[in-house]
């Protein structure tokens, strides 16, 4: 099976084109296929493009434990440029359909640069289940016990799922920590992707990422989306927030009712080929 391996900023999706694949492989193949040392490795496989009665394109998003996606920016960035680089788009923007709704994609600068109108945050929980008090406007930030600490987080959904824990210092090995604990808390039955964020200044945040179904991250285009919509809903930030990441940065723009425009790179890596071969290696527990 062809699969065409991208990265957008150290998140790396492998493609798989329909046109190569009737279906997608099943959750345990995903897994495996995702796996860094008993398959080809990534953040997630991107199924696609698919036809669509509502947009140019559809797509799935699934992530490397198996689980669907609603909504994933780097993957959205690096399926515009597979597009690209396979010649079904050239500047022109286009729309995709995904489980989180249909976003706008716009390629410039020979593929360098990608922006992608991601749609509006929300932070009234509607579609994210969240047990609990009702979230909206008015009791926006909530306290969450974790590992045995209770730290006040901000739910937001563009799409998909997104817990926002705001701190003066925040690290690599606390998102490993708390991320894994906030993932699955009770309070988020549908699980949560959650990102730790330290305001540098009004037009600069930095994030830590633990991702929903994918564990830590280098970067997210969907968590760079949500936390600069918290840094600019409470107060810390303006409307163009440069996000710096571990694996680099992203521009995002905040529009009315908060509509995102994110902007940044994707960067290809491979064409590879994997074998069924890897499906029935026993992997010892
Ligand atoms: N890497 C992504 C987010 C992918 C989906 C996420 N793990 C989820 O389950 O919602 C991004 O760049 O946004």
């Amino acid at each position: 099976m062809n699969y065409a391996k991208y990265h957008a900023l150290g998140n790396d999706y492998l493609v798989l084109d329909p046109k190569d694949a009737n279906e997608l492989p099943d959750k345990d193949a995903i897994v495996r296929i995702c796996h860094r040392n008993f398959g080809l490795g990534s953040d997630g496989i991107l199924y696609g493009p698919l036809e669509s009665d509502k947009a140019d394109f559809g797509l799935r998003i699934m992530n490397p434990d198996g689980s669907e996606a609603e909504k994933s920016g780097n993957g959205l960035r690096i399926f515009a440029r597979y597009l690209y680089d396979t010649g079904a788009v050239k500047n022109e923007a286009f729309s995709v359909d995904t489980l989180g709704g249909i976003v706008t994609c716009k390629i410039a600068d020979n593929a360098e640069s990608i922006t992608v109108d991601m749609g509006k945050v929300s932070f009234a929980m509607n579609h994210i289940p969240v047990d609990g008090p009702e979230q909206s406007d008015h009791n926006f930030g909530q306290p969450l016990s974790f590992n045995g600490k209770t730290q006040t987080v901000y739910v937001a959904d563009i799409g998909n799922p997104h817990c926002v824990v705001v701190q003066d210092e925040i690290s690599a090995q606390q998102a490993h920590q708390d991320g894994a604990k906030i993932e699955v808390h009770e309070a988020f039955p549908n699980r949560t992707n959650v990102q730790f964020l330290k305001v540098i200044d009004r037009n600069n945040i930095q994030i830590e990422i633990w991702e929903r179904g994918a564990g830590y991250t280098l970067a997210s285009g969907s968590s760079s989306s949500a936390a600069a919509a918290v840094a600019h809903r409470i107060g810390l930030c303006d409307r163009d927030i440069t996000v710096h990441m571990p694996g680099g940065q992203i521009a995002i723009h905040i529009g009315d009712d908060f509509a995102i425009r994110m902007t940044g790179p994707a960067t290809r890596v491979a064409n590879m080929q994997f074998d069924e071969e890897a499906l029935s290696f026993k992997v010892e527990a």
